[in-house]
């Protein structure tokens, strides 16, 4: 089946592929495999791969990222908390892209953006030797500018603005002031030079208020595209995903 070949209309889909992990994980199997889920959402128009490598480990593993280094056709966008651990293995990897979020182990998922304005030197000199490995580095940050402003200082040459507050949000008006914040965000960005990329709790129903955002460069989608898949197909979903990402 081929993919459909549309050009891009700025908006480019990253599919993150750690719930495939989750899966497998829960009983410990060799399946669903995550590199054959990588391929069929590359085929089916995924512009890059996206992939959390978490410390606790609890879904993507170290072999998913070591096999698909070499295998994706597309990009590799690896999610990573920003230690020593995790900067070891992306100057061994060395993704093209590296998107540092922050990480609890307690937490269920991503709970906030990575507080950049508060460790501005240690941050500094962690993306300095990413890049000096070859790998583009985004800040997975909150809706706020003094966060975009700090991701500048640093020598970030990408954000990626955390859209959970706007899934979350519980009425109009809150959906309407959440979406708001995120243009903003993204004019800040975007006036200050930085690609501006979006993700998090983004599904069928709330993406094309985001998609539609002048600027935004880049949507990483995962949890609602794999649900998806559940009923329809990992290729029609992403399809279906893409679809509405170009509008
Ligand atoms: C940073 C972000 O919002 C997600 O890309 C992240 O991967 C969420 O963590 P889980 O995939 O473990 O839910
Ligand atoms: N950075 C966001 C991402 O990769 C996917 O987040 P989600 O769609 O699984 O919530």
């Amino acid at each position: 089946m081929q993919p459909d070949i549309q050009p891009s209309a700025g908006v480019l889909l990253g599919v993150n592929i750690d719930h495939v992990a989750t899966i497998r994980q829960a009983r410990g199997t060799r399946y669903p495999e995550p590199i054959q889920a990588a391929l069929v959402a590359e085929q089916a128009g995924a512009d890059a791969i996206t992939l959390h490598l978490r410390e606790d480990r609890r879904h993507i593993q170290d072999r998913d990222v070591e096999l698909l280094r070499g295998i994706l056709q597309t990009r590799m966008n690896l999610e990573m908390a920003a230690t020593a651990e995790m900067g070891l293995v992306a100057a061994r990897i060395r993704p093209a892209d590296c998107c540092l979020v922050p990480e609890r182990r307690e937490e269920l998922t991503t709970e906030g953006g990575l507080d950049v304005a508060g460790n501005q030197p240690y941050l500094t000199d962690f993306c300095a030797r990413l890049a000096e490995a070859g790998v583009r580095v985004s800040l997975f940050i909150d809706a706020d500018p003094a966060q975009i402003e700090a991701a500048h200082a640093i020598g970030a040459p990408v954000i990626e603005i955390h859209t959970g507050h706007y899934a979350e949000a519980s009425t109009p008006a809150e959906r309407a002031e959440t979406l708001a914040q995120i243009r903003r965000a993204v004019d800040l960005g975007r006036s200050l030079g930085l690609q501006v990329n979006a993700g998090h709790g983004l599904d069928y129903h709330n993406v094309q208020a985001v998609a539609a955002i002048p600027g935004v460069r880049e949507l990483n989608i995962g949890h609602a595209i794999i649900a998806r898949a559940l009923f329809t197909g990992l290729d029609q979903a992403v399809r279906d995903m893409r679809r509405l990402c170009l509008g």
